[in-house]
């Protein structure tokens, strides 16, 4: 007879089978009580902290029968004062290990056992077999205070898709602001150092398990992004793999990788690309001050994004409006190509330095890690007036986005439109974050195929929730949603006097755009 590994349940209120053989009681009790011990040992070496409760129990029984209650209370402390210690010392570990992990259980027991059968038989989750009828199993739960995390066990011949298209009802049956569907197979503990890339998982690739027959519905129960989130203070020297700008929905911190990839960032008018761009920048200020990080800014809006940072900048260009400085747009298009083309001779040359010796630089002081970053990309490609500039700027981004990974050049572009008429080369940058969409089909021109049907609805982030969006990383089947700090012009000033570079000539007004206005 066909074997599912799913949770089978009667067609009737009383199911009989046929013995094949005859058991004694007495055996048949012994190893249902020896299952359940094991089961219980498994289950307690996965949850530690629960050891506390037969520990507590056993004390009050030895209290109860007389013990002395100084060694009983002594003996209970050691555990405690552990737990106590791991909490002050470690709070992020303790919150992951214990915390949510307690959450989890008492979530899974009174929230989703509750109503889980009815509901996956109510959306036809199940799955039919000779007569009987198996439904998906939940093979745990666990809660982050602000996301359920249910990882469950897929049926034969389901897929992904089947749960995303119940993700709405999901959500509503259960008590939850939204569902997303995640796959299990892309799930690396959270606390591992750098996560997905780290060199942790890196290390133990070989030994992950690969579970394809899981997913993970993500049940947002309390929207921890509906707050502002505040500046978050820099690490120094920088992580450049792993940068902290920005809140996940499930109250941890996003790491952003920049070293060896790019990144494109899309939302619409007031959708926070601004916040964006100042978080990278915070989050690499003691890199700037040290000389380990480079910035060079291209702010086409008339620097009003990115001006008031100018003395934390390599260099900088911006166009204007040309009745106020008397530069024509010819002339403030020739600077932003001049710009780009001195960023392609520098690769050439770190190419050139490598050739033959390595396939990556390594960022020091000597060749520091330059982060090109444009705001407002549309007015340097689609909307650039001189045909021959427009040349030179597509094709000195095209060159940057093709092989500056590699020599430590990163590009950070910022647009409202993701149309390929627009960025020709959107496909060049290999992280990308959607911020609020004006339209549904823009999410999948950012993202993926099916982001939005796994969750990433752009289109719908309201407009009180600037900096919010879905940040989609290599590697990474499903997009995660974030917030990044929000960073006012009283912050970058803080900002442009921490970290501004003690270099001859930085604290002088640089001329802008580059070789046109004084
Ligand atoms: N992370 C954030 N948290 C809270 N408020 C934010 C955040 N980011 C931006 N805002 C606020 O939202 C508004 C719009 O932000 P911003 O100018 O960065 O958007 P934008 O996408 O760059 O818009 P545009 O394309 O029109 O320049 C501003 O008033 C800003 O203060």
């Amino acid at each position: 007879m066909a074997k599912i590994k799913g949770k089978e349940v009667g067609m009737g209120p009383v199911n009989f089978r046929a013995p094949t053989v005859a058991i004694r009681l007495k055996w048949v009790v012994i190893w249902y009580c020896l299952r359940a011990l094991l089961r219980g040992i498994a289950w307690l070496v996965r949850h530690p902290a629960f050891v506390i409760v037969p520990l507590l129990a056993l004390k009050a029984y030895q209290l109860w029968t007389g013990g002395e209650w100084w060694l009983v209370i002594a003996t209970a402390a050691v555990p405690a004062s552990g737990l106590a210690g791991w909490r002050w010392r470690w709070p992020d570990s303790f919150a992951q290990r214990v915390v949510w992990r307690m959450r989890g259980s008492r979530r899974r027991f009174l929230e989703y056992r509750t109503r889980w059968d009815a509901t996956m038989r109510a959306l036809n989750l199940t799955v039919r077999m000779d007569d009987r009828t198996f439904v998906p199993r939940i093979v745990k739960v666990r809660s982050s205070g602000t996301v359920d995390q249910v990882t469950v066990r897929l049926l034969p011949g389901q897929i992904l898709t089947d749960y995303a298209e119940h993700a709405e009802r999901l959500a509503r049956t259960f008590g939850a602001e939204d569902c997303r569907v995640r796959s299990a197979a892309s799930m690396i503990p959270a606390w591992w150092p750098g996560g997905a890339e780290g060199w942790m998982a890196r290390l133990f690739a070989w030994a992950l398990p690969r579970r394809t027959d899981r997913l993970v519905l993500w049940f947002l129960t309390n929207d921890p992004l509906r707050e502002v989130v505040a500046p978050i203070p820099a690490t120094d020297p920088p992580n450049l793999q792993a940068l902290d700008v920005a809140r996940r929905e499930d109250g941890l911190m996003f790491r952003l990788r920049l070293l060896y990839t790019h990144l494109l960032v899309a939302g619409a008018t007031g959708a926070g690309k601004g916040s964006v761009l100042w978080s990278i920048i915070a989050a690499l200020g003691p890199g700037i001050r040290s000389g380990l990080v480079q910035l060079w800014v291209l702010d086409p809006k008339g620097g009003m994004e990115l001006a008031l940072g100018r003395r934390l900048f390599h260099r900088f260009c911006y166009g204007s409006d040309p009745a106020m400085d008397g530069a024509s747009d010819a002339e403030y298009e020739e600077a932003f190509a001049t710009l780009l083309e001195d960023l392609v001779a520098i690769m050439r040359r770190r190419q050139g330095k490598l050739r033959g010796l390595s396939r990556l630089l390594k960022p020091s002081r000597d060749e520091p890690f330059i982060v090109l970053i444009a705001d407002e990309l549309a007015s340097l490609t689609a909307y650039v007036t001189d045909p021959a500039m427009k040349k030179r700027i597509a094709k000195a981004f095209s060159l940057l986005l093709s092989q500056g990974r590699a020599v430590g050049i990163t590009v950070v572009g910022a647009l409202q439109d993701p149309r390929k008429e627009v960025l020709p080369f959107r496909d060049l940058f290999p992280t990308r974050l959607a911020l609020r969409m004006a339209e549904a089909e823009q999410v999948r021109l950012v993202l993926a195929d099916g982001a939005r049907e796994r969750g990433a609805r752009c289109d719908k982030i309201p407009e009180t929730l600037p900096g919010v969006g879905y940040v989609a990383v290599d590697g990474e089947t499903e997009p995660i949603r974030v917030r990044f700090s929000h960073i006012t012009d009283e912050d970058i000033a803080v900002l442009v006097d921490l970290y501004a570079p003690d270099l001859v000539g930085a604290r002088e007004p640089i001329p802008t755009p580059e070789g046109v206005a004084a």
